[in-house]
């Protein structure tokens, strides 16, 4: 390794050249290795790992993608170890395994198996859920299929077997027929009563034995089981099913156990759970009211009914109390927010040679919600524990995502629906009544599909602008992001530099807000990357989606002559300079050249180059204490940004009213420059101040999806004309003491 690269390139190399090693060894069949030495290696792997630190860097390396398998059981062979052939899918085959040794976890699950001819393998399985103990995955003792094996050579002469797809991994109970007799143990009697079944089912619940106890529950309802039998287990499975998030199921169980003795309180108690976690509120808060008219101070269902009707308002009309989205977000770890989704007046329609796009179906105002919706899957770094690199994120977001699609058949659609970058995956939903899920098909939908955020809208907001302007430190590395999730909905929206969308997330929730006034049936576009002031690397800044920008700004780039945009790129240099950020004087002068580098007018392609530094200039006239001046320069970002406000310019002519009739380009500054013009117009111009302020707030609304928290940030201090103070000693923001 060269050690003078970064860590993470470093594995990169190690990876890759590991690689090229195990290619070389394609095809070869590894030989046996002495069973007490793969088991003592491994014993001995597993301790230094147990030493290491949990939040140490963490790195994975994804295999090439393959196909789940789609073949029933009863057509694969079955193989043994010493049969299988390096880097080679063993497509008709299975393994029949049995672990050897306690378990570890670290970006996968790893243990020692052994076939029925007593010989032994590394076993490494990805995207387990996260949730469970490992020794629920793979128990020492458990036995295992293995559909169509993946034998893995890894790049230090080694080599186990891969399972990367969940689909392709089958967990025997312990009394499973297929078990061979000599791995039974004793006590593995097959012939037990109904309730015997559930005390066994039970021991392994209190063990967080989830599966296992499913499977226990399930063998008692097969045995003829009477019918309060038939309640007693379902319930108990049901309660199961919500713990492994199994929500349909848990309904169903909830159903029949209601169906066999009545609606007795514990079985519709289930049947709210299931019924919540499938976003049926409606149908909770029915079921909860009946309870309580039944029994009036069941505590329990009180506040269950209180909670399942505000997610009720959330759902139907996206009224929510933003506010504790912030709380919820800095308090909850992993931070997954107790709240609904709500579709607003959006639709997904085809949106020609982009695919499908989303639809606006009323006309709507800038700042209204389009939607505020939870992440169907979200994977989060602890800021405090962030060393992981950004394809951790991702490993740990296909996990979330394949487990939620193989726990829950139905939500399948959701995800497998999304735009896939022409990836091709099988077409079989179900094999051996459950369901197939590909591993890699969720990987590219990932990339093409998923957005990365910080924790709290709000906070990187004012981080971000403010703070980062000022040079004030923030207490965190921002050098990438703290979560990675993908919004259904939200993904349909086809990208614009020049969108008329922005979004917003705040834990696992994504608030997406029009930021122009939209027609009803207008496409909705979002920024998947924000427009940069140098358009030359534009038509290559899409790449990794495989789409080349054909925006009114891109196309205005592409069709700008070379000398005209390199005079750009020149004149913005120099006015961004440390030389010209001293003299106002001369950034007006650059100002008005880098204007005529612009043939269009600004409402039809912004000035991208231009108006941060007309923002810029803003700040200094208030610094200066040269208000008029302060606010022609805002209202030039304004207008570079494609805005038309009438109104505003000072001296103010009484009666006028301040408006904005088209909304521009949005960006993040937008709520600052706002902040300017009203603090200048509560001194100069009062009469236009309130309308100024309300547009401040629209700014802010848009930016981090609520203007709930607007008094609490700096902009409503400085709007007061007063210095704010940021933390101790860290720094101070102002803009003007009138
Ligand atoms: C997140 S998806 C957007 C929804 C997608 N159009 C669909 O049919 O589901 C991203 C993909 O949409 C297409 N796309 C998005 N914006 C585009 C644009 N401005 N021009 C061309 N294709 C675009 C590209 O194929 C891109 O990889």
């Amino acid at each position: 390794m060269n050690m003078n690269k970064p860590l993470f390139a470093q594995m990169v190399d190690w990876e890759t050249q590991g690689m090229v090693r195990a290619e070389a060894r394609k095809g070869q069949r590894p030989g046996k290795a002495p069973r007490e030495k793969v088991i003592k290696e491994f014993m001995a792997q597993r301790e230094e790992m147990s030493k290491l630190s949990p939040d140490r860097p963490r790195f994975s390396f994804f295999s090439r993608a393959y196909h789940p398998c789609i073949r029933s059981l009863s057509e694969l062979k079955k193989t043994m170890l010493n049969d299988l052939i390096l880097e080679t899918h063993h497509r008709d085959r299975h393994l029949l395994l049995r672990s050897v040794t306690q378990s570890y976890r670290d970006n996968g699950a790893f243990s020692i198996v052994e076939d029925e001819n007593g010989d032994v393998m590394w076993l490494e399985l990805y995207y387990q859920d996260r949730q469970r103990d490992v020794e629920d995955i793979v128990k020492e003792g458990s036995v295992l299929i293995v559909k169509e094996p993946y034998l893995r050579p890894n790049g230090e002469g080694g080599h186990g077997i891969y399972v990367d797809q969940v689909s392709d991994l089958i967990r025997l109970p312990e009394y499973d027929e297929r078990i061979p007799a000599a791995w039974r143990s004793d006590g593995s009697d097959l012939q037990l009563s109904a309730e015997s079944w559930k005390t066994k089912g039970n021991d392994y619940f209190n063990s967080r034995m989830y599966d296992n106890a499913i499977e226990c529950y399930t063998r008692g309802l097969d045995c003829s089981p009477t019918t309060d039998e038939i309640r007693a287990l379902g319930l108990k499975r049901s309660i199961a099913f919500i713990k492994t998030k199994q929500f349909a199921a848990a309904l169903a169980d909830a159903d029949s156990a209601i169906a066999a003795t009545g609606p007795t309180e514990k079985a519709l108690t289930r049947k709210v759970q299931a019924l919540y976690n499938l976003d049926r509120f409606q149908e909770c808060c029915e079921i909860l009211k009946g309870l309580l008219e039944e029994n009036p101070s069941n505590a329990a269902a009180q506040n269950e009914l209180a909670r399942a009707t505000e997610r009720l308002a959330e759902q139907e009309t996206g009224s929510y109390e933003f506010k504790k989205f912030h709380e919820a977000a800095n308090k909850l770890r992993p931070p997954l927010l107790d709240h609904a989704t709500y579709i607003g007046p959006v639709v997904v329609k085809e949106a020609g040679s982009y695919g499908r796009g989303l639809f606006t179906t009323k006309e709507v105002k800038a700042g209204d919600l389009l939607l505020c919706a939870k992440a169907f899957g979200f994977a989060f770094a602890d800021p405090e524990h962030r060393r992981d690199v950004t394809m951790v994120y991702k490993m740990e977001l296909i996990r979330a995502i394949s487990q939620k699609m193989y726990a829950n058949p139905s939500l399948t659609s959701v995800i497998t629906d999304l735009h896939a970058d022409g990836y091709k995956s099988v077409d079989v939903a179900e094999v051996d009544g459950k369901p197939v899920v590909d591993t890699f098909q969720i990987e590219r939908i990932i990339d093409a599909n998923a957005f990365g955020s910080q924790n709290s809208a709000a906070q990187n907001h004012i981080e971000e602008t403010l703070y980062k302007r000022e040079g004030i430190a923030i207490n965190q590395d921002k050098s990438s992001f703290h979560s990675l999730g993908v919004w259904p909905m939200t993904s349909h929206a086809n990208h614009s530099c020049y969108a008329n969308s922005q979004s917003s997330i705040t834990g696992d929730m994504l608030i997406l807000r029009a930021t122009q006034d939209i027609p009803a049936n207008t496409e909705i576009t979002l920024a998947y990357k924000d427009p940069v002031p140098d358009f030359d690397e534009e038509r290559t800044r899409f790449r990794s989606w495989n789409f080349v920008c054909d925006c009114p700004l891109c196309k205005d780039a592409h069709n700008t002559c070379k000398r005209i945009h390199n005079n750009r790129v020149h004149l913005r240099k120099q006015a961004t300079s440390r030389y010209a950020r001293s003299s106002t004087i001369k950034r007006e002068a650059l100002a008005a050249s880098l204007e005529q580098t612009y043939a269009r007018p600004p409402t039809l392609v912004p000035r991208v180059a231009l108006f941060d530094i007309y923002l810029d200039l803003a700040r200094d006239y208030m610094r200066k204490q040269q208000p008029e001046k302060a606010v022609a320069a805002a209202l030039k970002t304004f207008e570079s940004l494609g805005f038309v406000i009438e109104g505003g310019e000072l001296p103010h002519v009484p009666g006028t009213q301040l408006v904005v009739k088209h909304w521009g380009m949005f960006q993040d500054e937008s709520a600052e420059c706002w902040t300017v013009l009203v603090c200048v117009y509560s001194v100069l111009a009062p009469e236009i101040c309130q309308k100024a302020e309300e547009y401040a707030r629209v700014a802010y609304r848009m930016a981090v999806g609520e203007d709930e928290t607007f008094e609490e940030t700096p902009y409503h201090v400085i709007r007061q004309g007063r210095v704010v103070e940021v933390g101790e000693g860290r720094g101070r923001i102002g803009l003007l003491a009138l």
